[in-house]
């Protein structure tokens, strides 16, 4: 799911001494963000090429002291999305309402028309997450909220959330590419009540929202949800997207920590997307 650079590790557990449950949740400890059982084993992803290194130790402490286990890492290329975008020509359409599309494509007939390019950003709807966040926010009063879209890439979320009557929003990523491709689409959408943000939940302090969209990844989440409730108004809205639905209880059991009540579930190709009321 990233728009950097994406480094992928291939692991064969051999053998499984404490099961493969125990080892995910070793390889989260150590920084990885998703995760695939496969026949062989895991194949765990991390985002950010910085970690390399760190990760490749920790890996082999985690090989000596718990598991034998023995693996490959490969990197995989940064993704262009424009190139992806190209290669599936048709906008993408949510619920008959909501297109997502490029400036080349004609013009649908949908009561909200998101025009993105995005360059090196995720964000474009095809991905399912995306896809499950815009029905969340089709589904849901945004008239008059304040609103936060942490981990925005295009910033499309923000967008349909601002077409939607949201306002004042803050829109936040951490990467500089998504940062300056928000700010672009924000504009090309003539949003005008959007403030995109360069950085992360340590930005929140003392900042405060009707609604909090993330759509990110099951590590930071668990890292964050503690802060976005920080920042959520009385009977506010939480939606989480960006993990697998092995990992709605965890997601869960964190946001009932914080007392937020889980409302609503969507699925699509075991990629989730939570609701939650404060
Ligand atoms: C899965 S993409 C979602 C993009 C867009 N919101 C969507 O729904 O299509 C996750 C985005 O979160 C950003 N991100 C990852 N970790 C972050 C963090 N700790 N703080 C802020 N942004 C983060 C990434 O750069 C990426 O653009």
């Amino acid at each position: 799911m990233s728009n950097i650079i994406y480094l992928g590790y291939y692991f064969k557990v051999q053998p499984v001494q404490l099961g493969v449950e125990i080892l995910i949740a070793e390889l989260g400890y150590a920084g990885f963000e998703s995760f695939m059982e496969t026949e062989e084993g895991v194949t765990a992803y991390i985002q950010k090429e910085d970690y390399h290194d760190k990760i490749l130790n920790d890996i082999q402490i985690l090989d000596s002291e718990e598991f034998e286990i023995s693996f490959t890492s490969e990197e995989i290329e940064q993704v262009n999305w424009n190139h992806e975008w190209e290669k599936n020509f048709n906008p993408i359409i949510v619920d008959d309402k909501c297109s997502v599309r490029a400036p080349f494509h004609e013009k649908p007939d949908t009561e909200f028309d998101i025009i993105i390019e995005p360059k090196m950003s995720f964000g474009t709807g095809h991905h399912e997450t995306t896809h499950m966040m815009i029905q969340h926010i089709l589904k849901n009063d945004f008239e008059g909220k304040s609103v936060l879209d942490m981990g925005c890439g295009t910033g499309v979320l923000a967008i349909l959330a601002e077409m939607k009557g949201a306002k004042p929003l803050d829109a936040i990523d951490f990467d500089n590419w998504c940062y300056l491709n928000s700010l672009e689409n924000v504009e090309r959408n003539n949003c005008k009540h959007i403030k995109v943000v360069e950085g992360d939940a340590s930005l929140l302090s003392g900042r405060h929202y009707d609604i909090v969209i993330a759509n990110i990844n099951r590590n930071i989440l668990l890292n964050d949800i503690e802060t976005y409730v920080k920042t959520l108004n009385e009977e506010g809205l939480l939606f989480l997207s960006g993990f697998y639905s092995e990992d709605i209880a965890i997601i869960k059991a964190e946001c009932n920590k914080q007392d937020l009540v889980h409302v609503d579930t969507l699925k699509r190709n075991n990629w989730v997307a939570l609701k939650f009321k404060k």
